[in-house]
């Protein structure tokens, strides 16, 4: 397994854009995933939006696919999007991948450009439960993406948290370089790499659910496919 960090985009027309960060586990990354970001890029004032896959999610079992594996899916997906990069550093970062601590490298490098943290409703209902959670909107915007089946928060902190920080205007993402929340309706694909993992382990196929060269890359390495599958150290 080689991890290997990219070089970013420093040559952006607008130096300070706000940029987009993606976590994730993406095990595998999917459509549900891409389209919405690239949704985001084309209305938004974004420069660009940097995947980040986590190496260890804090709350969930370890992923199937190892994180070498998932991040040769993830760079297989975005080879075509001049503006999406993949970023290595929670895998390079031992122990539990927290949101705070990737956030915190990435505004000590950016200094005051906004940050925007990209997030689907149901992992922001989630909110709570994440590692110092209240401290993300000091070091990032939230963009918050509408899930099928996963509505915004409607009772109890959460839905404090939101509106006390609700904006409606994306412009305002890039006059402060953390702090708001933002909603977004993307395009809405019932798309979850559980039910991906779940079709291949059936034998089925997980096709023109994922991008082709991904779908290659799970065949050619027999990903997801028990009993033949055994993840990467
Ligand atoms: N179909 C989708 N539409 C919008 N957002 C999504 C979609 N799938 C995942 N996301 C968002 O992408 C981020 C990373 O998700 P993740 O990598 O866990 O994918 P997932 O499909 O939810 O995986 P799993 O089924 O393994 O939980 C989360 O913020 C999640 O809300
Ligand atoms: O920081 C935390 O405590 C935390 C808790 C749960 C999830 N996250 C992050 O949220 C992103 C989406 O998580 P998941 O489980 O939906 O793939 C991913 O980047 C995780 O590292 C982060």
């Amino acid at each position: 397994m080689t991890l290997h960090s990219k070089t970013f985009a420093t040559n952006s027309p607008h130096p300070t854009a706000p940029i987009g960060i993606f976590g994730g586990t993406f095990d595998p990354v999917h459509f549900g995933h891409l389209r919405p970001a690239l949704e985001l890029l084309e209305q938004l004032p974004l420069a660009e939006i940097r995947f980040i896959p986590c190496r260890q999610p804090p709350h969930r079992q370890v992923p199937a696919a190892s994180p070498g594996q998932r991040l040769a899916m993830l760079e297989l997906a975005i080879a075509g999007e001049p503006r999406f990069f993949a970023d290595d550093r929670e895998l390079l970062r031992p122990g539990p991948s927290y949101m705070v601590d990737t956030l915190a490298s990435l505004r000590a490098e950016q200094g005051s450009v906004p940050l925007c943290l990209i997030l689907g409703t149901d992992a922001f209902r989630g909110l709570p439960k994440w590692h110092r959670w209240a401290e993300l909107t000091e070091l990032a915007h939230l963009l918050v993406m509408k899930r099928p089946g996963e509505p915004l928060p409607q009772e109890g902190e959460l839905k404090h948290f939101l509106e006390s920080r609700c904006i409606c205007d994306p412009a305002q993402l890039a006059q402060q370089p953390r702090g708001l929340i933002l909603p977004l309706e993307v395009t809405q694909l019932e798309i979850s790499a559980t039910r991906i993992r779940t079709l291949i382990g059936a034998g089925r196929s997980a096709r023109y659910l994922l991008p082709d060269a991904v779908w290659d890359d799970i065949q050619q390495k027999r990903l997801y496919s028990a009993p033949l599958f055994m993840p990467e150290k």
